[in-house]
């Protein structure tokens, strides 16, 4: 299976700071990944590290066959959108269009358009004065006209209100489909993104606590009570739920915020103290 994103044993440092250890990760091309982990936990690290804006202390990493930004085709086949959509306030609609057009190769004038238009912007409107949501839709809408085969979005959704959050979300679902991109998007919250990622990678304390497609992840985890006859092999996360290749009678599958949430705590809260 081809991988969009490979990482080997992947670090990085910032002095005294450790924001990535040992990060081994094959992304398979085509998914949605939701990147979720709590404040400080190396999100923004690690997609920086893919899109070649950070380079690593240790370890190997190769994205779309080849070295993150390894020079001008390599770039202009990963999108990138920064967290807090970041557009040019004193640039109209149009020109950031325009500006799209001329930065990158591949750019598609048709689709900026269209979604320009059926999101209901007009062209003369200066950045600045569109609303969080209205950014993050333009940022969105630069990103996906690169036509890049790689989109990565750190927290694009962290500073829109629910609505907002679900029509961009909509948006992201309908695009992916119709131009066949691959998704990383971050977010501190796994609710965020249970709807739309199909592969999760969850990061706490600056390392992978979990990743993997989330119909395989689901199928491994059952929610237990402390009454429950675990298999031999089972391994129990937390309080709640355990991890085991054999079914456990009589229970069910988790939910996958809650899946998100016992790696999460495990990483973050000793066994003792989650019980
Ligand atoms: N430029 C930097 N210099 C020093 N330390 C940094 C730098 N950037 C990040 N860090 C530290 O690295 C760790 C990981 O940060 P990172 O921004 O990757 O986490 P994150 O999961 O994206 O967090 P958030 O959700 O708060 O944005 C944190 O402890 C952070 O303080």
């Amino acid at each position: 299976m081809t991988s969009i994103i490979t990482t080997e044993q992947l670090s990085k440092r910032y002095r005294r700071t450790t924001a990535l250890t040992d990060c081994t990760l094959r992304i398979p091309a085509g998914r949605i990944v939701g990147l979720v982990g709590p404040n400080g936990a190396g999100k923004s690290t690690l997609l920086g590290l893919v899109c070649g804006l950070l380079t690593p202390t240790a370890g190997s990493i190769t994205v779309l066959g080849d070295r993150p930004a390894a020079g001008a085709a390599q770039l202009a086949r990963v999108g990138f959108v920064a967290q807090d959509a970041p557009v040019y306030s004193r640039l109209s609609v149009a020109d950031h269009l325009r500006l799209g057009a001329r930065l990158n190769p591949r750019w598609d004038m048709a689709l900026a358009q269209r979604r320009v238009q059926q999101l209901g912007f007009d062209p003369a409107q200066k950045a600045g004065r569109l609303s969080g949501g209205q950014r993050a839709q333009l940022a969105l809408t630069v990103a996906a006209a690169k036509r890049a085969e790689l989109l990565i979005l750190d927290e694009p959704v962290a500073s829109l209100d629910p609505l907002a959050r679900s029509a961009f979300l909509r948006d992201l679902l309908d695009f992916v489909a119709e131009l066949g991109v691959s998704v990383v998007l971050s977010s501190h919250l796994l609710g965020d993104l249970e709807r739309v990622c199909d592969h999760l990678v969850v990061l706490a304390a600056s390392r992978v606590q979990l990743a993997g497609d989330v119909a395989d992840l689901l199928a491994l985890h059952y929610r237990v009570s402390d009454g429950d006859a675990l298999p031999p092999g089972a391994e129990v996360i937390d309080a709640h739920i355990a991890r085991s290749t054999d079914p456990i009678p009589g229970t069910d599958h988790p939910h996958l915020e809650e899946l998100g949430l016992a790696y999460m705590t495990r990483a973050l809260v000793p066994v003792e103290a989650s019980r």
